[in-house]
């Protein structure tokens, strides 16, 4: 698992989504601890060591140990979902700059064939909404004001001038579907740079 993030650490650095410290990433060890990536070091730098143990209250299991500022955020999406296998966070130009140019709280998401990479979507006919929450430091009262949205599932979140969270069952298919997200945050970006 830790060599597991290790790697899509390398591959989202490859895709410039985690710039200097950014981003965060975890996977589930058992139904309840998660590894996650140690806070403020380089997410495409990482080592196994990198990777921590972690209770889904937030708590390390080694009280030493400085789990990821966000830790929070990825725990709240294991509890919420047993299935959810890992969380990646990253901070591309486009979210960020894409979630600071609308004041809107929503991304609203149509007609794109790749809307099919996510579960429970096999057709582009379907409008999928990804919630822009307002960033905040203290992660606990984020988290509370992000709870309501995440029933059902959305394909994945933004904070606004910040970045993006996907989710997915294993740490492979997590990566997918932050690429697709990606993708279809670009795609966006696009739009309105063309009108
Ligand atoms: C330098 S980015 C600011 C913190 C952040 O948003 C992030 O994703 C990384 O925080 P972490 O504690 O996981 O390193
Ligand atoms: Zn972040």
């Amino acid at each position: 698992m830790a060599c597991e993030l290790v790697a899509i650490g390398g591959r989202m650095d490859a895709n410039r989504w985690v710039p200097a410290s950014s981003g965060n990433l975890s996977a589930r060890i058992d139904r309840s601890t998660i590894g996650i990536t140690r806070s403020g070091v380089h997410k495409g730098r990482l080592e196994p060591a990198d990777i921590i143990a972690v209770g889904l209250d937030g708590l390390a299991v080694d009280p030493t140990a400085k789990p990821s500022a966000e830790t929070l955020l990825h725990c709240q999406l294991y509890r919420m979902d047993p299935a959810i296998g890992a969380v990646l966070h990253g901070h591309s130009v486009e979210a960020t700059a894409l979630s600071l140019v609308t004041d809107a709280e929503e991304l609203v998401l149509r007609d794109y064939e790749i809307l099919k990479a996510f579960p429970g979507i096999g057709t582009h006919e379907v409008v999928a909404r990804v919630p822009i929450f307002d960033n905040d430091q203290d992660i606990a009262r984020l988290s509370m004001r992000i709870a309501p949205s995440l029933t059902p599932l959305p394909i994945g979140y933004i904070l606004r001038g910040h970045g993006v969270y996907a989710w997915g069952p294993d740490v492979e298919r997590c990566f997918w579907r932050l690429e697709a997200l990606e993708f279809l945050i670009s795609c966006e970006c696009e739009r309105r740079r063309m009108l």
